[in-house]
């Protein structure tokens, strides 16, 4: 089990002996937890130090929600819920009404209407609310929390302590003061893992296991991932590989990436991939701008922009080896749609040839590309992928020498929001 990451161009003699250091340091960096941002690398071996009693834990509380709920509501914003929508989407069958239990989330945007009609489809369903902020003080979903709060008392009275759970900093913000005086069950997003970075924490697998996926395959596969990227070679490192390929392509002037995918359920592994990215990059006026599209539908789209508009892209193509569903084109009586010729072909083979050829046509016009290839969309694998690309956007940024663990920026329009609204001490 491995990504696999080809590029359009010979990789090898991208990786000059100057780079070669510099990637070796880089590694021993994250790998000894001594690099820029070092309070932040918790992540690096959170998968493998994660205990079967943690897992259990997580599962206890999962199974007492499915028992006693028909909704679990996950209020959190960016990475306190990107990771956990990512591997729901991922896992998803769409139109199906099966027993899992349905997650909805709230507090990732603010919306009078959506927290009204949320709370309106709600009262028909066994609820429990899962309340989710590293730092217990952002706006967004603090406001959700408040109306969902309300809500969660007003119908279940003392019973709703025990149908609220938060995930929160172990020390310090209002959530976790909240959370000490009313009794709620607590998780804690360990100190030296950033929100973009704690899908493998409570912040993530809670949400996950309620859903009724297995995340002891998800970790199980975050841990291949981690075992797999330990080992310095810049041959088979996928994270180094792609790394030193971003880098490239930044320097000969493509500081867009797009990533594409032709599968909708990946549409918010593209999301937290955004955020990931986004936010670990993007500083000192440096970062490729991260961006996603979706094809076919987008190749109907956005297509002609990035075939024939400013040569400022590249792509990334994120696709899966083994489709867990398909459909076989059959050879129809009348031909009236004169799609005989593709009878005896998966859905799966079309875009396989989709890709082929939308890869050429951008190539050729200029576009260089990037392949990344997974096995298949399920837990293990997904654990595997987010693991790598976290481990990539550390080697990306570093070498920007840029610090991927802070977000300076977003605290600009938080100040000046609070300046408009008149918080106390703005
Ligand atoms: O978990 P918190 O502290 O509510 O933060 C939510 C998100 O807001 C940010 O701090 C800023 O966007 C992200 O880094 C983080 O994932």
């Amino acid at each position: 089990m491995n990504i696999s990451v080809n590029y359009s161009e010979d990789y090898q003699g991208l990786v000059s002996a100057e780079l070669h250091e510099k990637l070796q340091a880089i590694h021993e960096g994250i790998q000894t937890k001594t690099s820029t941002g070092s309070d932040f690398l918790g992540w690096v071996n959170w998968p493998s130090s994660l205990t079967p009693e943690f897992l259990q834990d997580i599962k206890v509380t999962a199974d007492r929600i499915r028992s006693n709920s028909e909704v679990l509501v996950v209020i959190g914003i960016g990475g306190s819920y990107l990771g956990s929508k990512a591997v729901l989407e991922a896992l998803s069958t769409p139109f199906q009404k099966d027993d899992h239990l349905e997650v909805i989330f709230a507090g990732q945007l603010v919306s009078g209407s959506y927290l009204k009609q949320l709370i309106a489809y709600l009262d028909s369903k066994e609820v429990t609310l899962n309340v989710i902020s590293k730092s217990g003080t952002t706006t967004e979903p603090a406001i959700a929390f408040r109306f969902l709060r309300q809500y969660m008392e007003e119908r279940y009275g003392e019973e709703s302590a025990s149908r609220i759970i938060v995930t929160t900093d172990e020390e310090k913000g209002a959530l976790l003061s909240l959370a000490k005086e009313k009794g709620y069950k607590r998780y804690v997003v360990p100190g030296d893992i950033g929100g973009r970075y704690s899908v493998f924490t409570a912040v993530g697998l809670l949400p996950i296991a309620a859903a009724g996926h297995d995340i002891e395959q998800l970790i199980a596969g975050a841990k291949k991932a981690e075992e797999e990227l330990q080992v310095f070679d810049i041959k088979s490192n996928a994270a180094v590989k792609y790394a030193v390929i971003r880098k490239h392509l930044y320097d000969k002037g493509y500081p867009v990436e797009i990533m594409a995918t032709f599968d909708e359920k990946l549409t918010y592994v593209q999301e937290w991939w955004k955020q990931l990215f986004g936010e670990s990059e993007g500083k000192e006026g440096k970062g490729i701008f991260p961006a996603s599209v979706l094809y076919s539908t987008d190749l109907h789209s956005l297509g002609q922009y990035i075939q024939d508009g400013k040569r400022m892209l590249f792509e990334t193509f994120l696709m899966v080896e083994k489709a867990s569903d398909d459909l076989t084109v059959f050879e129809a009586e009348d031909n009236r749609d004169e799609l005989n010729y593709l009878s005896g072909l998966t859905l799966h083979d079309f875009n396989k040839a989709c890709h082929e050829a939308t890869a050429s046509a951008h190539l050729a016009g200029g576009v260089p590309q990037i392949t990344l290839m997974m096995e298949q969309l399920d837990e293990k694998h997904i654990g595997h992928l987010l693991y790598f690309y976290m481990m990539a956007c550390a080697y990306s940024a570093y070498l920007l020498d840029i610090n991927p663990f802070d977000q300076p920026g977003v605290e600009d329009y938080k100040r000046n929001i609070f300046k408009i609204l008149k918080k106390p001490g703005y």
